[in-house]
């Protein structure tokens, strides 16, 4: 048998390591404690691989991982995955996005309660210097303090919940959530920033991403309260680190609680050298409980990612199919059908794809594009082209990918058309679904048509003369080649469109002695 290797790259919890040892189908290596140089060489046997944040999934890695089908990232942020990269090579990039909410939650608190008792500072005191002085450790509380969460989801909301249970005054700050998730909850809802900035206590809990490094940075702590206090367990650069140094310094921030860095590992840090900064080594993950859990779900994500079943939490798939509605999934079918027999006739560089979702299906022309991309590239560049990679392919040639929709579809009630411009011109190719799962091409070229899309079949454009049929059974008939269905179509100026259903392939010979007749316009052979 031939076995997928899963390659463990960094530490995880043995609960997880075990699943892998006993599953018989898979190849089990585990790198975690190898150099990260010499992980490039293992990692190019790599059906699948598992990574935490110590593991820079980045050009370097992905160009060593030749044979990567899917990469695991077992905890929540995916900021050191190189996303597009995975998705330019069609490499399927998932996380595990639950299984440390309660670690990383629980963590912010403590930060919160030891910024505000200077805890580990009044620890030391005692336990290392073994001095005795409780003047010396006046903190303040968290009842009644006003908190700013930055970002509520998953964490955010539950440290938001905490707080309510010390009876702070919270305030959630999240502008890609309805009002009433946090407002449910009864926690206060800004869309202003500056009400977050006006609070005693901030913290944040957002991805990593262009839109959020440095969201907090000098100009933002100069609105704060004097002796505000600021948590950050989500990602180090999310407060920029030299304004908080400077204003830690200063006296401005009275302390903050950090648990992440922008570069890590950080021993150091400016930050470390404070008096007024609670430091954790990114361990917001960091419970038995946690760890486990998410070793486990890695370990089974990644066996089930091996054998191609499922790719649970997948981050770059152009769609979530628990999100799509049963009547979508024959139209995703359909459409990359088109797309493939669109191109096959084109034969010639392509220049854009449009596609045109109507009706209901028009919420979901961005999955139909991403479908139609594979059906088009399937033609010239093979099957190497999937789901995940062929957006990215098509943007590479230099192919302009366009969506359009509209709620009137002429009598359907759901159609797509897919529009190809080529070097040569333009072809367009329409279908709808009748029932739950009967599909059929309407419309080629503008040409009314019925036929499934399935099997071999000559598409000729003809002048519309008498005696047309009869000449292309014959020329059909002479190579032994039986036709199983013929559909015509007449134009109104004087042309037809025949779709002609074969059980046999038309050689290029059959297509030239086609092309030689009198009334042939255009002629092209295509398969699904
Ligand atoms: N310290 C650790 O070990 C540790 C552990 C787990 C998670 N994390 C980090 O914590 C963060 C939050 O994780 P989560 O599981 O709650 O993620 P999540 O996806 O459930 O929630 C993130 C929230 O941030 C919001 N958001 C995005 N951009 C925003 C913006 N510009 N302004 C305001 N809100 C914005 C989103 O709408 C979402 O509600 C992530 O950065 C994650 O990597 C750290
Ligand atoms: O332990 C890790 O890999 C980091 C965990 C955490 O930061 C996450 O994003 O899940």
């Amino acid at each position: 048998m031939n076995k997928n290797t899963i390659v463990v790259c960094d530490h995880i919890h043995e609960a997880g390591l075990n699943i892998l040892q006993n599953t018989e189908d898979i190849n089990y290596v585990y790198a975690a404690d190898i150099d990260k140089t010499k992980l490039l060489d293992i990692i190019k046997d790599a059906d699948v691989a598992i990574t935490r944040s110590s593991t820079d999934v980045d050009e370097k890695f992905l160009n060593a991982a030749t044979n990567l089908k899917a990469i695991i990232r077992a905890g929540v942020g995916y900021d050191n995955v190189d996303i597009d990269g995975c998705s330019k090579r069609g490499i399927i990039a998932m996380n595990v996005p639950t299984a440390n909410t309660i670690a990383a939650v629980e963590l912010t608190m403590a930060h919160m309660l030891s910024c505000m008792r200077k805890f580990p500072y009044a620890h030391n005191q005692l336990k290392n210097d073994r001095v005795w002085k409780r003047e010396d450790w006046y903190g303040n509380e968290l009842y009644g303090k006003k908190l700013g969460v930055i970002g509520f989801g998953n964490i955010g909301h539950r440290v938001a919940l905490r707080a309510k249970g010390f009876e702070m005054d919270v305030i959630a700050y999240d502008p890609y959530i309805p009002s009433t998730k946090a407002t449910d909850l009864g926690i206060k809802y800004t869309t202003n920033f500056d009400d977050i900035l006006a609070c005693d206590i901030i913290t944040i809990h957002t991805p990593k991403n262009k839109e959020t490094i440095d969201m907090i940075s000098f100009d933002e702590i100069k609105k704060m309260k004097d002796g505000v206090v600021l948590i950050n367990c989500a990602r180090g650069g999310l407060y920029n680190e030299e304004a908080l140094v400077e204003n830690l310094k200063s006296g401005k921030i009275a302390m903050a609680g950090i648990d992440v860095f922008k570069k890590e590992p950080a021993t150091s840090h400016p930050l470390l050298d404070l008096p007024n900064v609670t430091v954790t080594a990114h361990l917001g993950a960091n419970t038995k409980e946690s760890q486990r859990e998410i070793s486990v779900q890695s370990a089974n994500n990644a066996i089930e990612s091996a054998r191609g079943i499922a790719y649970p939490n997948a981050l770059n798939l152009p769609i979530d199919e628990s999100k799509i509605p049963s009547f979508v999934k024959p139209y995703i079918e359909l459409t990359q059908k088109m797309a493939f027999l669109l191109a096959q006739i084109s034969k010639s560089e392509i220049r854009a794809i449009e596609v045109n979702a109507e009706g209901e299906l028009g919420d979901f022309v961005d999955s139909l594009q991403t479908f139609a991309s594979v059906g088009v590239l399937n033609v010239s560049s093979g099957l190497s082209v999937n789901y995940v990679n062929a957006n990215f392919i098509a943007k590479e040639k230099g192919i302009d990918l366009v969506t359009k929709s509209s709620s009137n579809c002429n009598g359907y009630k759901n159609k797509v058309t897919i529009k190809i411009t080529t070097s040569k011109g333009v072809k367009t190719i329409s279908g709808t679904v009748f029932g739950d799962e009967v599909q059929r091409v309407i419309d080629f070229d503008g040409f009314a048509i019925d036929i499934e899309p399935k099997g071999k079949m000559i598409i000729m454009r003809n002048k519309d003369i008498p005696g047309v049929i009869g000449k292309v059974g014959n020329i059909l008939g002479n190579h032994g080649i039986n036709i199983s269905d013929f559909r015509l179509s007449r134009g109104k100026d004087g042309i037809a469109l025949a779709v002609i259903l074969i059980d046999e392939k038309a050689s290029s010979k059959v297509i030239a002695e086609l092309e030689s007749l009198e009334a042939s316009i255009a002629i092209a052979y295509a398969e699904i």
